[in-house]
């Protein structure tokens, strides 16, 4: 298990937990220091005072349920030797539940239960921010936000992707996921394969992250991209494909922010649901600005969070990395 701590510029770093089976540790390590980096610019392009971190556990084997719990032990002790420097939640494979077992080892842990007094799964205001960025983006490619009538094609009915196709009701909502057992049979359905070159208005990756790449842009069948997977572009270069093509793609870690926005506003700001929840919502403001830039949007949403990071530097002498 390791924990990476890409930066502390803007205060303590903050990252989900990731478990999950690799078929090399290394390349667990690759993915907890690719995913805290893409935290620490989360963080900054949505104005918060926290870095970017993540932990990961790298399995080789599935895990009985207390090899499980003795490694999520192991990793609250590793978190509580950090003294606070570093802040989890739940990422991928693992939840709210797990949250409650760090708890007993380190208080710098967010989103246990509810009825443990956390916020519990931050799907919902990740959702809310993932709508918001999609409207403002309507808004840039389609002169409206409404989207009634367009059609919209969301990879991953997880527990993102099935929020953000019911809060679509005017739209014509076309749902893929490699599991078929989350086909809902109130939307369209199409074969994982086939997502990405659907024609449509607006495609959501809400699965995994590498979906675009040089091989997989001249494919999209949409013309504004907008979701809360991580990781979205192979490299930071396949961002200019995108525009070369003429796709409006909204920058991930600012479309997928909404989660660690309102957990932090609630649990360490102390803020009620509806003023954490506007803040949610200004997601839509940031999109405005990342897509009004001189640059293409990723490159624009990087110098937004690099020019936050740049201002409140620590001063010398204090290790920001
Ligand atoms: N939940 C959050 O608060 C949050 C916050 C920020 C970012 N994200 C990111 O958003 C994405 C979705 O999050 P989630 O919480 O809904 O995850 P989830 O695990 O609940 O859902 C992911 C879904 O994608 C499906 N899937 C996996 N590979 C696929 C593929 N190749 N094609 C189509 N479907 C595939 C899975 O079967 C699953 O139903 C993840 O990349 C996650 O890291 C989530």
């Amino acid at each position: 298990m390791m924990i990476a701590v890409h930066s502390r510029a803007l205060g303590p770093a903050v990252g989900g937990v990731r478990m999950r089976h690799y078929a090399d540790w290394r390349d667990g390590m690759e993915d907890a220091l690719r995913l805290s980096e893409a935290m620490t610019y989360k963080c900054a392009a949505a104005d918060l005072a926290f870095g970017g971190g993540k932990s990961v556990i790298a399995l080789d084997r599935p895990l009985t349920p207390e090899l499980r719990q003795a490694a999520l032990e192991d990793l609250g002790d590793l978190i509580a030797s950090l003294d606070g420097s570093y802040l989890t939640g739940p990422d991928v494979g693992t939840g709210p539940a797990d949250m409650a077992v760090l708890r007993q080892r380190t208080p710098h842990v967010f989103c246990l239960p509810e009825e443990q007094g956390g916020t519990g799964s931050s799907s919902i205001p990740t959702a809310v921010g993932v709508l918001a960025a999609l409207r403002a983006g309507a808004r840039h490619v389609f002169g409206s936000e409404s989207l009634d009538g367009r059609t919209v094609v969301i990879s991953g009915m997880g527990s993102v992707g099935s929020l953000v196709a019911k809060e679509l009701p005017g739209a014509r909502v076309i749902v893929s996921d490699v599991d078929p057992a989350r086909r809902d049979p109130a939307y369209e359905w199409v074969e994982p394969e086939e997502a990405l070159r659907t024609p449509a208005d607006v495609f959501v990756p809400a699965a995994v992250g590498g979906v675009f790449d040089p091989r997989t842009v001249p494919e999209v069948g949409a013309q504004l991209v907008v979701g809360p997977a991580n990781n979205q572009l192979a490299a930071d270069s396949v961002a200019e494909l995108l525009v070369q093509r003429g796709i409006t793609w909204i920058p991930d870690f600012v479309a997928s922010a909404g989660g660690a926005v309102y957990t932090l506003a609630r649990e360490i700001g102390h803020l009620s649901h509806d003023e954490a929840m506007r803040r949610v919502e200004a997601i839509g403001s940031t999109v405005d600005t990342v897509l009004t830039g001189e640059g293409n949007p990723l490159e624009n949403a990087l110098n937004l969070a690099k020019e936050r990071l740049t201002r409140s530097a620590l001063p010398a002498g204090e290790a920001s990395r």
